[in-house]
């Protein structure tokens, strides 16, 4: 469940990083192959059930171990919709336990559509204390394609329930600049949907000069990472692509604003998975691969501070 605090999303994730003194983001994509083999080798039958338990067993045992060490989580829906309803039920309970371990949720759905289908997103996926819903966050991921009329929806969501948005600005994949880098006029796509992030939130700032629609910038441009994080002053940056896709600590350090905050740093693959990484896989394994976990967290916090 959100946060029952009236501050802001931008408040209350820029609050979490004070408070932890960190900027990372955990992502939470469980993946059936990299599940650690305590979980994995107790799978009764490949049923979509049993994987579902074993992907909230997992996720809720890494919450236990990084709550309170980093400001926010980031369940991927894709890994959770591949196991059907049981998985959409997992992805719930991941969400709801995250909430109540005082964790800034953001689900990572990447959804859009026209106006009206847009609103029932943004109230499935976007929830307060007194509207929970099915797989109520504190924020979504959403893609731009489909234009100005496609977003405001979850703006108006936003500001009903006090959550947040983070708009696909300029993606980690090798092929988003196939479109985003496009010139329309004198501005790339990727300014052009940034400028239209800044328009949206400079009626809705907090007292730190935050709005609720934050953007995804990835760790694997640092320049356009700098050049974004002088575009959209009121955005709160989701940078992606940091470790498993090589984007590394001197990469990510132009996304933060003046006091250190403004942008947390997201690894999926590199802590979740970390007990079968060379570094850690002599030392911890799979048996202790909690423990993993926190020094894959505790190495990237360290990172991002130095
Ligand atoms: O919206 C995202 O979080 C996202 C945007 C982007 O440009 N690149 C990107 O990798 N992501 C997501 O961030 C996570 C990255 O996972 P790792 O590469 O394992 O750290 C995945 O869940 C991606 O879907």
């Amino acid at each position: 469940m959100p946060n029952s605090s009236p501050a802001s999303f931008a408040t209350r994730l820029n609050q979490a990083i004070a408070d932890t003194g960190s900027v990372t983001c955990v992502g939470l994509d469980p993946r059936k192959a990299s599940l650690p083999a305590p979980l994995r080798d107790n799978i009764q039958g490949d049923r979509p059930e049993s994987w579902a338990a074993a992907y909230t067993q997992f996720c809720c045992e890494i919450i236990d171990v990084v709550k309170g060490i980093v400001p926010c989580v980031k369940p991927q829906a894709a890994f959770f919709e591949q196991l059907g309803p049981a998985g959409m039920v997992s992805l719930g309970e991941v969400i709801r336990y995250a909430s109540a371990a005082g964790l800034v949720v953001i689900t990572d759905g990447k959804r859009n559509d026209i106006g009206s289908t847009a609103t029932a997103y943004a109230d499935a996926y976007l929830g307060s204390p007194t509207h929970p819903g099915p797989w109520g966050s504190d924020s979504l991921t959403v893609s731009p394609y489909l234009g100005r009329d496609s977003i405001e929806p979850f703006v108006e969501t936003c500001d009903a329930r006090g959550g947040g948005i983070f708009v696909l600005v300029k993606t980690s994949n090798p092929g988003g600049g196939f479109l985003q880098d496009l010139k329309s006029g004198d501005q790339t796509i990727y300014q052009t949907v940034a400028g239209l992030v800044t328009e949206l939130n400079t009626e809705r700032l907090d007292a730190d000069g935050y709005g609720p629609i934050g953007a995804v910038v990835g760790a694997t441009y640092p320049a356009q990472l700098a050049e974004l994080r002088q575009a959209m002053p009121h955005s709160i940056l989701l940078v992606p692509g940091f470790g498993a896709q090589g984007g590394a600590a001197d990469d990510v350090k132009p996304a933060l604003d003046q006091n250190g905050r403004g942008a947390v740093v997201n690894s999926s693959r590199g802590i979740i998975f970390a007990h079968s990484r060379p570094e850690f896989a002599q030392k911890f394994g799979d048996a202790n691969w909690h423990d993993a976990v926190r020094a894959a967290t505790e190495e990237m916090n360290q990172q991002l501070r130095g």
